[in-house]
């Protein structure tokens, strides 16, 4: 497992080992000491995944205070172009957005902690996002950035979208509380 925090503070790609053999492939995805020993901390509340189709945009996501949390994300099937926004007012790299292809193939996973709006295009079908979060979901603090707002370049015109996506404000209109 290699861990490299990126040009976002606090932001870390993690790279597991895939074991293959003839049955298929095992990939650990956490591990509580070596993440540790790395920097990152996470007390883990909460998983779900997603399934998206090619083309589906989901994002940009993130809870508020004080429901906020930090984010373990990984793609089990399929592949996905993340795409992660630093809306922390006091980060360096505040209003600055990166993305990674995360895949089944590359099994790589991302560490995003407080005050990074996530979301990402699906670039196949049956692609499987998976995430461990250190807060449970909270419905009244689950908000979000338009997903066109902050200039990254997606490679999609017209993705397919959820309706509360196209309401979510514009990266301009959004006072962070981070
Ligand atoms: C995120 C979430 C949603 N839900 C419900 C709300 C809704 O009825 C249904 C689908 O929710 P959404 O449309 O918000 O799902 P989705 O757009 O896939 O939301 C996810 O997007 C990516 C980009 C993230 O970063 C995740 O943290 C999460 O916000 O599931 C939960 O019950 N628990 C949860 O933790």
């Amino acid at each position: 497992m290699k861990i490299t925090e990126l040009q976002f503070p606090g932001c870390f790609l993690i790279e597991s080992s895939k074991f293959m053999d003839v049955r298929g492939g095992f990939v650990k995805t956490y591990h509580k000491n070596i993440f540790e020993e790395n920097g990152i901390k996470i007390d883990l509340a909460e998983e779900f995944y997603s399934v998206s189709r090619k083309d589906v945009l989901r994002g940009m996501h993130f809870q508020l205070p004080p429901s906020d949390h930090e984010k373990l994300v990984y793609c089990m099937n399929g592949s996905v172009l993340d795409v992660f926004l630093d809306i922390r007012k006091n980060s360096p790299t505040y209003g600055q957005s990166m993305g990674i292809e995360l895949s089944g193939e590359n099994a790589r996973a991302l560490f995003l902690p407080r005050g990074i709006a996530h979301g990402f295009l699906s670039l196949e079908d049956n692609s499987v996002m998976v995430y461990k979060t250190s807060t449970v979901h909270d419905p009244m603090k689950d908000c979000g950035i338009r997903w066109d707002s902050f200039g990254y370049n997606w490679p999609v015109s017209a993705p397919v979208i959820s309706d509360r996506d196209t309401k979510h404000s514009t990266f301009s209109e959004f006072n962070s509380p981070f």
